[in-house]
């Protein structure tokens, strides 16, 4: 489930990765005409299983079936033969701006795994990376014109699914997801990495249990921040860009504290801090920083918690807090280790469905005349992906070699 619109790409940030990118790109039109060179192959540090697609990600079974098959079939045949020597394409996950996502079975252990194709980028993150709170890259298949990852497979839904999905949903579940979030977060800071695309799509369960780890998810736009304020480039999903980003200030990872400051504000109310069906309003809302609590289920919420979302969300982004810090706010540590508080469950999930009909029908306004993309087969998530990015008023600026 998604509560924001079609993301702001970056432009293909190094003439090395363009080839890339722009293959991928081109995925559902032609296959690699080459096949001359060995894939370059590097095996994860865990031989765990996963190809990304979670349980909540699946379109419903009944009707939609034969569907699926279909595209099954056809995402198959255009894999590399030498990724589907090795690994037996199982079914088609999701797709997204850039890559299509599918759950594949090893196929000399039979285990699932999830795959998908990435550019250089991500793959230099997803190289860096190793926390229990990020996904995790097991495999690496490395072609001149595109590369597939395999990657830990996340089968327990996305993190709004699950909270819609419980009959129950209180301050301490809020808080112990997010602390998950947090933990993955400064991870990736220590490293010096920037998400610049946290949004709640984009953390995933890895199982459908209770006691499931939450997954940092999505490294797409992610990007090494050599200094401080050195990144530049305007992208992110609308919803959840820092006023700094859209600004065209110099910034730097606080805008995934702010990022993560709007995803608090979703968890806990099933609404968003900044919105509106005007794109150049909701840009202006987010520069003026002010937000408020109003509404079902804020009365219940307490001042612990919006003490929590104010501190992620100041203009200022020297001002907010680091992942380190939140990790470490009041209600974070007390909240999370308490015992039973109101349960808000009913407020936030009807804020929640009133948010997707809204938007449901604001994008099949802007695309009445397209045909539906595949994620309508996903009944709570009505984003198009690349047909929102023509309609972005942004510049699209270059990020010099950081990006
Ligand atoms: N490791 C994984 N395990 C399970 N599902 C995954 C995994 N990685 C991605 N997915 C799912 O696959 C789908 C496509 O993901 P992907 O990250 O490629 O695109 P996206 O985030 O949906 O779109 P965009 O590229 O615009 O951000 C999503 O539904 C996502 O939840």
């Amino acid at each position: 489930m998604g509560c924001g619109s079609g993301k702001l790409p970056p432009e293909a940030p190094e003439k090395g990765y363009a080839g890339v990118v722009r293959s991928l790109a081109a995925f559902g039109r032609a296959r690699d005409g080459g096949g001359e060179d060995e894939p370059k192959k590097s095996a994860g540090k865990r031989g765990g299983s996963w190809f990304s697609t979670g349980g909540g990600s699946l379109p419903p079974a009944s009707n939609s079936r034969p569907l699926i098959q279909d595209k099954v079939t056809k995402y198959r045949d255009k894999f590399d033969p030498r990724v589907t020597a090795r690994y037996d394409i199982r079914a088609l996950i999701g797709r997204g701006s850039f890559s299509r996502v599918v759950r594949v079975e090893h196929r000399a252990t039979r285990q699932p795994r999830g795959g998908r194709e990435v550019c250089a980028s991500e793959l230099a993150v997803l190289r860096r990376v190793s926390h229990s709170h990020v996904i995790r890259l097991i495999e690496v298949f490395q072609f001149p014109r595109r590369v597939y990852v395999v990657l830990e497979l996340a089968t327990g839904g996305e993190l709004l699914d699950r909270v819609v999905s419980r009959g129950h949903f209180t301050e301490r579940d809020a808080a112990r997801a997010l602390r998950m979030v947090l933990a993955g977060l400064g991870h990736l800071h220590d490293l010096g990495i920037a998400h610049r695309d946290l949004k709640p799509e984009n953390l995933l369960y890895y199982h459908p249990g209770a006691d499931s780890r939450l997954l940092v998810t999505d490294f797409g736009l992610a990007t090494f921040a050599d200094g401080t304020w050195c990144l530049t480039t305007t992208c992110g999903t609308p919803e959840y860009m820092a006023p700094e980003v859209l600004l065209r200030k110099p910034y730097s990872c606080a805008v995934d504290m702010w990022a993560l400051g709007v995803v608090a504000y979703v968890v806990l109310s099933g609404s968003m801090p900044f919105e509106d069906d005007s794109r150049t309003r909701l840009y202006r809302s987010i520069v003026r920083g002010k937000f408020g609590f109003r509404g079902d289920p804020w009365p219940s919420v307490s001042n612990l918690a919006k003490d929590f979302v104010q501190r992620l969300l100041p203009l200022d982004p020297g001002a907010r807090l680091t992942a380190a810090q939140a990790i470490r706010h009041p209600w974070v540590v007390t909240v999370a280790a308490g015992s039973s508080m109101k349960n808000l469950h009913r407020s936030i999930s009807q804020n929640l469905r009133s948010a997707v009909v809204r938007l449901h029908i604001e994008t099949e306004r802007s695309s009445s005349a397209r045909s539906p993309a595949p994620w309508f087969l996903r009944l709570m998530d009505p984003r198009s992906h690349l047909d929102h990015y023509e309609s972005l008023p942004c510049q699209r600026t270059r990020d010099g070699s950081s990006s």
